[in-house]
């Protein structure tokens, strides 16, 4: 499977899995990347080797250190820093060597030696990252129509807003409406892209194939795997019907695949149904290198609305995985709804710029109520609202009680077949941020 994507030059690899000293000498406008798989058909223009907590070498990392190496790149070291078995440069001379990359003394010094190596070359940004991106693919991808997936999420939406300057209306925008979106979303993600693109967007109602995928399934696995299984399904018969389809545009960022990698080889490619194993066509991953918020830098800077490049993240399948147990038509409507009114309150509360996520989940507990002096019998539904800086660890957030309270009357009130309102106060870990 080939693969197209995008790269800032001149640039700098730097030997660690730890992106903070990427982040650092990209927001000083030095193009860093990590040894993650790509297109290493060019040279770096310099190896740069921090002191890491990791301390050993993939054969892919020491591989390429050593092919770098060999053809003259020069290498800028930590002190501390482990050189890959066999290395000795490290000894003996000091000419490249820093004392610290951490703190502010030493990253100056690093950045001038960067400064030095990588010449007068225009400084990095994820703008001018994504001009040249675009100059790129026109230049690069030949004959063809290209098709993109969009869920909504704004990695798939950059990308296809990227390709699509390139290559106009070769690009053929694609949104599955699965039934499992939050309200509003199945007309309102359609039309907003439409808009941003400039390209119509297909909307595909596969809603009764997912219901019918997911019926009887109450294991979590099995609704992901009916999910990713049936999204593919539908693609796939959607995509034979457009004639000379040659590209797949995809969403992949860095954060995907740091998270799939650790340190060297990728394990397992984090791809949402396993789309790429199944197609023919050649991968575009404009935004393959880029950090989340250097992907929203440059959603701001192509006009996206707010609503997009704020949206909270979402789960791959969507309210599948909000509805705990089996999901049948009425408990899906019926977590939208209550999804809608929880986001509507807090949303609109003072706290909600301080959270990552807010939503509703429908636990699957049958609960007794009362109303109008009568016992009746209904559903739970748990509010979950998270503090956390990347969702790698999260905090229950501290609402207000009268917000809670509000949200719970309206809950229980506006919509009858809730009995019974609960507030998920547990942390990550030792829980995770959704509840299937
Ligand atoms: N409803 C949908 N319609 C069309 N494509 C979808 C849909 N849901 C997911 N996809 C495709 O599957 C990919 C992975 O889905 P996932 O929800 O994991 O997204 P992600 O990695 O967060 O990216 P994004 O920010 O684009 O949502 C998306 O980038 C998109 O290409």
């Amino acid at each position: 499977m080939s693969l197209v994507t995008c790269r800032f030059r001149p640039w700098v690899l730097v030997f660690t899995a730890d992106e903070r000293l990427l982040r650092r000498l990209r927001r000083a406008g030095i193009y860093a990347e990590l040894p993650l798989p790509g297109e290493r058909d060019d040279l770096p223009a310099a190896l740069v080797l921090p002191r890491t907590e990791e301390g050993f070498w993939t054969p892919e990392e020491r591989e390429l250190f050593f092919r770098f190496r060999t053809a003259g790149v020069p290498v800028l070291w930590e002190e501390g820093a482990a050189p890959p078995d066999g290395e000795t440069f490290l000894s003996g001379t000091r000419e490249n060597a820093f004392v610290s990359f951490s703190d502010d003394e030493g990253f100056s010094q690093l950045l001038a030696a960067l400064r030095e190596l990588v010449g007068g070359g225009p400084a990095y940004t994820p703008i001018a990252f994504a001009e040249r991106c675009v100059a790129e693919l026109a230049a690069h991808l030949g004959e063809g129509r290209a098709v993109v997936a969009l869920s909504g999420g704004l990695d798939s939406a950059v990308s296809a807003a990227l390709v699509a300057r390139a290559l106009g209306d070769r690009l053929v925008p694609l949104f599955v409406d699965h039934g499992l979106l939050r309200a509003g979303e199945a007309e309102e993600v359609p039309a907003a892209l439409t808009q941003i693109l400039g390209l119509p967007v297909r909307r595909v109602d596969a809603r009764d194939a997912f219901l019918a995928a997911l019926r009887g399934l109450v294991d979590p696995e099995a609704k992901r795997r009916a999910v990713g299984e049936t999204f593919i399904c539908v693609f796939e018969r959607e995509v034979a019907g457009i004639p000379d389809v040659a590209y797949l545009v995809q969403g992949t960022v860095y954060s995907d695949l740091i998270e799939s990698v650790g340190r060297g080889g990728v394990k397992a490619h984090h791809n949402v149904g396993g789309l790429p194993e199944r197609v023919s066509f050649t991968l575009v991953e404009p935004l393959r290198p880029l950090l989340k918020d250097e992907v929203r830098e440059i959603a701001r800077h192509l006009g996206f609305p707010a609503s997009l490049v704020e949206r909270q993240p979402f789960p791959g399948p969507g309210l599948a995985v909000r509805v705990v147990g089996e999901v049948t038509a009425e408990r899906l409507e019926l977590l939208r709804e209550a999804d809608r009114i929880v986001r509507e309150e807090i949303g609109s509360s003072d706290v909600a710029p301080t959270l990552w996520q807010y939503f509703a989940v429908l636990p699957g507990v049958r609960t007794v109520g009362a109303k109008d002096g009568r016992r009746r019998e209904g559903e739970v539904v748990a509010v979950r609202a998270v503090v956390s800086e990347e969702a790698m660890s999260a905090r229950a957030a501290e609402l207000p009680y009268e917000l809670l309270r509000k949200i719970a009357h309206r809950l229980t009130t506006e919509l009858p077949a809730v009995a019974r309102v609960v507030y998920d106060v547990t942390d990550k870990p030792p829980a995770t941020i959704e509840w299937e």
